[in-house]
């Protein structure tokens, strides 16, 4: 229970996976989550679009990323957007920083770790038709604070593994529409990806029917 106020709120529904890795489904209502879709449409649009970022490689990630704060681009943060158009990044604003803290808060029912985080990017990601990401860490920041993520729009099927290997051990989640994870702790730098959206799944009133947005919030731990 949150110990917080002057009365106790009763936790809300959440499933942990492993340490540090928990999921909180619905904890934005849908009216948050109509405020964070057009926010997200409204930030695609610049002043750095959101583009498909290009690999080492040369192959094109299959969903359209923006960022707040920092750029990132395969595998660095940057605050222009060298791969896409060469913009500053957007500002990532307070009220979402103050909401990824209060997810943190709920989903760790740890009130003093949420009060110390400080967010200073969020990759917005648009997955459309057949988008997928892979496994992959997120281990391009320099600090160790957790990742908040929100979904918003088409559910998807959701990889949570190990910090060792992409391969298993991992959970399958479903992530729907408003629904909350964080992993940080012991848990922050494992693998994790998302093998497909499921079209057709978004409800009429989370304000994305053009499939799934995800929007993860993260410390880069970067000085200018
Ligand atoms: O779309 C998601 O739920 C995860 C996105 C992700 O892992 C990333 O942006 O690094
Ligand atoms: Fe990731």
């Amino acid at each position: 229970m949150a110990a917080d106020g002057l009365f106790p709120l009763p936790a809300p529904p959440r499933r942990q996976l492993a340490p540090g890795a928990v999921h909180v489904p619905g904890w934005l209502d849908p009216p948050r989550q109509r405020q964070l879709a057009a926010a997200c449409r409204d930030w695609a649009l610049g002043p750095v679009p959101a583009r498909a970022a290009v690999l080492p490689g040369g192959a094109r990630m299959s969903v359209r990323t923006v960022c707040l704060g920092w750029h990132w681009q395969p595998y660095r943060y940057s605050r222009t957007a060298d791969d896409a158009g060469g913009g500053r990044v957007a500002e990532l604003p307070d009220w979402l920083a103050d909401l990824g803290r209060a997810a943190l808060a709920d989903a760790w029912q740890d009130h003093a770790a949420a009060r110390d985080y400080r967010p200073d990017t969020a990759l917005i990601n648009f997955y459309q038709g057949s988008a997928r990401m892979g496994m992959h860490q997120d281990k391009d920041e320099r600090s160790d604070q957790p990742v908040v993520s929100f979904s918003i729009g088409d559910s998807c099927l959701f990889r949570f593994g190990n910090p060792d290997t992409r391969n298993r051990p991992y959970t399958d989640v479903e992530l729907a529409s408003g629904d909350v994870f964080v992993f940080g702790g012991p848990s922050r730098f494992c693998y994790h990806g998302v093998p497909k959206t499921i079209p057709g799944t978004a409800p009429d009133d989370s304000g994305h029917q053009a499939g799934r947005i995800n929007i993860t919030l993260r410390r880069t731990g970067l000085a200018d």
